[in-house]
């Protein structure tokens, strides 16, 4: 595959060496921090598709939300807990840089950070975009669905692992919009959403939000409904309906305890084990085009736990 040197004009802040332990050179001591390419390097990819690590800083979303803001810092800290980690992936991983969302200007942003995935999907790449708030999620749509693949027909599914529909009516778009969003973007290019939720809280989310999903078609899963063997079989039947998946991690849909760097924390929340499964499930189905990973908000994190879990999934899902 060819490798990708194209440096996105959308981009904000280009990449920064990643760093973490030295233990020497050789492919044996390999860690992310290693083996992580600036997209403007000519590294040769390998067999392979290459992913590209995308930053989305934005408070926005969540601040027009009314929740605790701080997410525009999490690209970095997810960076940080990826670097030090060893890599035994079978891919090249490439750098694109942040598109930072300044002040209030979220639309706009989340625009440019779409030109910027479409352009990278039609590359040939696996996109991970590491939020920002939930606001995220209608940014990689945008480029999803402005991707060659869904343009030309693929069937696209979103799969949102979270506490929380993130339906709301509402006339400003926010962290707590993005999914009625699509709805609304598919319907006026004559398609339906096909949206998913695995670990929703019944108590975080009101009557309105229930009506809607249902009128909507989505399918989901409570929270106390996860069990490892009930999650695996519903996105196993997701997955079969679709041929492209779009997947977004909110990280409140684990416990408090497991991600406490949310502005959200979950009383309840769904297991690390059942959420990674589902990344590994995901990552083998060939189907994964994209995703994201969002909400986390390194002031309230104890110890960088929570980023250090959005580092394990990620890198699960790049596997
Ligand atoms: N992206 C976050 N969405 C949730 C937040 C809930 C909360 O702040 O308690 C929502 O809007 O429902
Ligand atoms: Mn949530
Ligand atoms: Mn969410």
């Amino acid at each position: 595959m060819a490798p990708n040197t194209s440096t996105n004009p959308s981009v904000d802040v280009l990449p920064t060496p990643w760093t973490g332990r030295f233990d020497g050179d050789g492919d044996e001591h390999r860690r992310w921090w290693q083996a992580v390419a600036p997209l403007t390097s000519s590294a040769a990819a390998g067999a392979s598709r290459p992913a590209v690590v995308l930053g989305f800083c934005s408070d926005a979303g969540v601040r027009r939300n009314k929740g605790r803001v701080g997410a525009a810092a999490a690209p970095a800290a997810i960076r940080s807990a990826l670097g030090p980690l060893a890599f035994h992936l079978d891919r090249d991983v490439f750098d694109a840089g942040d598109v930072v969302v300044e002040d209030d200007s979220l639309e706009e942003g989340q625009q440019r950070a779409g030109r910027a995935i479409s352009e990278l999907l039609d590359a040939g790449n696996l996109t991970a975009v590491l939020g920002g708030g939930h606001e995220t999620a209608f940014a990689s749509y945008l480029g999803v669905a402005g991707s060659n693949a869904v343009r030309s027909g693929k069937r696209l599914g979103v799969l949102n692992l979270d506490a929380h529909f993130d339906l709301r009516d509402e006339p400003t778009p926010s962290s707590g919009t993005p999914f009625l969003q699509m709805a609304q973007e598919e319907t006026a290019a004559g398609r339906e959403l096909r949206y998913a939720v695995v670990g929703i809280s019944e108590p975080n989310n009101t009557r309105t939000l229930f009506d809607t999903a249902d009128r909507l078609g989505v399918k989901y899963l409570l929270d106390e409904d996860c069990s490892a063997e009930r999650v695996e079989t519903f996105v196993a039947d997701f997955v079969a309906g679709i041929d492209v998946l779009y997947l977004t991690i909110d990280l409140d849909v684990l416990p408090a305890s497991v991600a406490p760097g949310v502005s959200a924390p979950a009383a309840y929340g769904v297991p690390l084990a059942v959420i990674n499964a589902v990344c590994r499930q995901v990552a083998a189905s060939g189907t994964l085009l994209h995703l994201d990973i969002a909400e986390l908000n390194p002031e309230f994190d104890i110890d960088g736990r929570t980023a250090k879990v959005a580092a394990r999934l990620v890198n699960t899902l790049l596997a």
